[in-house]
C-alpha cells in the first residue's frame, strides 16, 4: 500500500514547547484528508514537517510513497499551499505563472492558464489586486500546476466566504478526480468535513487523538440514547467517547458496531462524521487509531 504520508515517532520542539509529540501515523494513498484540531494543537507543525519546511526534533516523516520529507525527490511530488498563501503580492498573476514554470521541474503551464481562465482571473491582474477567494484559487492553481502526487493545504478555507469555500472545494475535488492526487488538508471548519474527505486525522495538545477512514470511523461508532438514571450502569461496560445528558434522556456515543445489540430500553443511531470529529474534540482523553480496539482514554500506537 503506497502511503500518502507517513510519520514514525514524529516530534518538533520550539524551545520548551513540543508542537508535535509521538506522532506515528501511515495515510494511505489516494485520499482526501482532513486534518482537525483546536488552536494550537499542532496541524501547520505536522503539514510543515510533511512539506519538507521543518525539520523535525525527533522520528522522521516520508511522503507520497516513502520518499524522505524535504528530499529532491519529494519536493518534486509535494506541493504546498500555507496559510497565507504565499504569493507575491506586486506581481502579475502571469508573472507567479512564470516563477512557478522556472522552480518547478514537472510544470503544467496548458493546465494553469486554462484554469485560471475558466475561474475568470486575469492573468495581468497583480495578485494583491485579487479578492481573498481568487489568491487561494491561485494558490491552488499553481500547486496543481506542480503535477504533485500529494498536494498539502493548511486551511485553505480560512479567508473564503460560504460561496467561495464551496467553489474552492468543488474544484480540489475535481482536480483530485482528474489526477488521482493524494490531499491533506488542515481545517476548522469541520462541517466540511462529510461532504469533501474520506479520510479524517484528529490532533490535540501535539498528539495524533484520532486517524481513520471516514467511513470506517462512522462504522465503528454509533449513539445510544436511553434514560439518564441508567446512563451510569450503561457507560460502565461500554466504550464511552461522549456522555451528554439533557434532562431525563442521555445521549451516549459509543465505539462499536452494528452488531452490537442496544442495552434493553435504549435506542441505537448512526452517527455523522461531524458529530463524531466533534466528540473527540471535546473529549481529548478519548483516542481511535488503527490497531487494536481502544476505549476511552486508551491510546493505541499505530
Ligand atoms: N515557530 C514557532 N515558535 C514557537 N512555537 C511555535 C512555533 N510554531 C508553532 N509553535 C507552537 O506549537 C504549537 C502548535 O502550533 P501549530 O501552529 O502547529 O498549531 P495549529 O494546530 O496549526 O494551530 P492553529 O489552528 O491555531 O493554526 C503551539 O503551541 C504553537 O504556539
Amino acid at each position: 500500500m503506497s502511503t500518502a504520508i507517513e510519520a514514525s515517532g514524529l516530534g518538533k520542539r520550539y524551545g520548551r514547547t513540543w508542537a508535535l509529540r509521538d506522532c506515528s501515523l501511515a495515510i494511505p494513498a489516494g485520499h482526501v484528508v482532513g486534518l482537525v484540531g483546536p488552536n494550537g494543537a499542532g496541524k501547520t507543525t505536522l503539514l510543515s514537517l510533511a512539506a519538507g519546511l521543518a525539520t523535525p526534533t525527533a522520528g522522521r516523516v516520508r511522503v507520497a510513497g516513502g520518499r524522505a520529507a524535504g528530499s529532491a525527490a519529494a519536493l518534486d511530488a509535494v506541493a504546498f499551499v500555507a496559510q497565507e498563501a504565499a504569493l507575491y503580492r506586486n506581481l502579475p498573476v502571469a508573472d507567479m505563472l512564470r516563477v512557478g514554470r522556472s522552480l518547478n521541474r514537472r510544470w503544467d503551464d496548458r493546465r494553469a492558464r486554462d484554469r485560471l481562465a475558466e475561474l475568470g482571473i486575469p492573468l495581468e491582474k497583480k495578485v494583491g489586486a485579487l479578492s481573498g477567494g481568487q489568491r487561494s484559487q491561485v494558490a491552488l492553481t499553481l500547486a496543481l500546476a506542480k503535477c504533485p502526487e500529494l498536494l498539502i493545504l493548511d486551511e485553505p478555507l480560512a479567508a473564503l466566504d460560504p460561496v467561495a469555500r464551496h467553489d474552492f472545494m468543488a474544484a480540489l475535488l475535481a482536480a483530485v478526480a482528474e489526477d488521482g492526487v493524494s490531499v491533506v488538508f488542515s481545517s476548522h471548519v469541520v462541517a466540511e468535513l462529510e461532504r469533501v474527505c474520506d479520510y479524517v486525522v484528529v490532533v490535540h495538545g501535539g498528539r495524533i487523538q484520532v486517524s481513520g477512514e471516514a467511513e470506517d470511523l462512522v462504522a465503528g461508532h454509533h449513539v445510544l440514547t436511553g434514560p439518564a438514571d441508567r446512563a451510569d450502569a450503561v457507560a460502565e461496560h461500554l466504550p464511552v467517547v461522549r456522555d451528554r445528558r439533557a434532562a431525563a434522556q442521555a445521549h451516549l456515543l459509543v465505539r462499536g458496531t452494528d452488531q452490537d445489540a442496544a442495552p434493553p430500553g435504549w435506542q441505537r443511531h448512526p452517527v455523522g462524521l461531524e458529530e463524531l470529529v466533534l466528540a473527540y474534540m471535546r473529549e481529548p482523553s478519548a483516542s481511535v487509531l488503527p490497531g487494536p480496539r481502544a476505549g476511552r482514554g486508551e491510546q493505541v500506537a499505530c
